[in-house]
């Protein structure tokens, strides 16, 4: 009763055109995909960099990364040498593991800015590793104030104990044990620098 050879029953038919017809939709999407790659190899270098590496490491060294990076700030670089220490986050930010610090480019418009401004007051939000309030407590006047915020406890332990090995110490350094900084009322730990 049935006049079709098996071969080419709608059933079969229809199974054997997708598994052909799969394979060729997947190869014309090929270059879509190596374009979004070339595109947005950035993005995707940083989403290595800053997730993958960063949560595999956490996970191997069971501490986080700012601790990791002070650890190599601390073998690495010349104590009480402010520069240096700079330096030293910039070799680790670029060769070891992503740091979202200020880094060297945009830390020249910020020197800039202070060289204008010669600011006697500088409130700065979210001090992280400390890169930033040691570059700018490096060039302010003397006499002037930086008073700097940090939400995230153990960042700002971590910050604490570079700001101290940058040589801002109790001789420079007011508030220690971030107590007597006003942006307390934001909720977050606060360190009072003093030129
Ligand atoms: C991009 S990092 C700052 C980098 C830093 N200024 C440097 O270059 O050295 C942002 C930091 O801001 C902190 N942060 C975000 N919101 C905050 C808030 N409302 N109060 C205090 N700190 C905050 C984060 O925890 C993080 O450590």
């Amino acid at each position: 009763s049935n006049l079709l050879p098996p071969t080419l029953l709608p059933e079969r038919l229809t199974s054997r055109h997708t598994a052909m017809v799969s394979p060729a939709i997947a190869l014309a999407f090929i270059p879509f995909v190596v374009t979004l790659l070339i595109r947005y190899r950035h993005y995707f270098c940083l989403f290595y960099r800053a997730v993958l590496v960063r949560r595999v490491r956490d996970y191997l060294t069971g501490i986080p990364k700012e601790e990791r990076a002070f650890q190599y700030i601390l073998t690495h670089t010349i104590p009480g040498d402010p520069q240096h220490i700079l330096e030293t986050f910039d070799h680790w930010s670029y060769h070891c593991e992503y740091l979202s610090n200020l880094g060297p480019q945009k830390a020249k418009i910020l020197e800039r800015l202070i060289y204008e401004k010669s600011p006697l007051r500088v409130l700065e939000l979210g001090t992280y590793c400390g890169y930033a309030t040691i570059l700018i407590a490096q060039l302010l006047p003397l006499g002037a104030r930086l008073y700097t915020v940090e939400m995230d406890d153990r960042k700002a332990a971590v910050a604490e104990k570079v700001i101290r090995l940058a040589g801002f110490d109790d001789d420079t350094v007011s508030g220690l044990g971030f107590h007597s900084c006003p942006c307390q009322a934001a909720g977050g730990r606060g360190a009072e620098l003093e030129a």
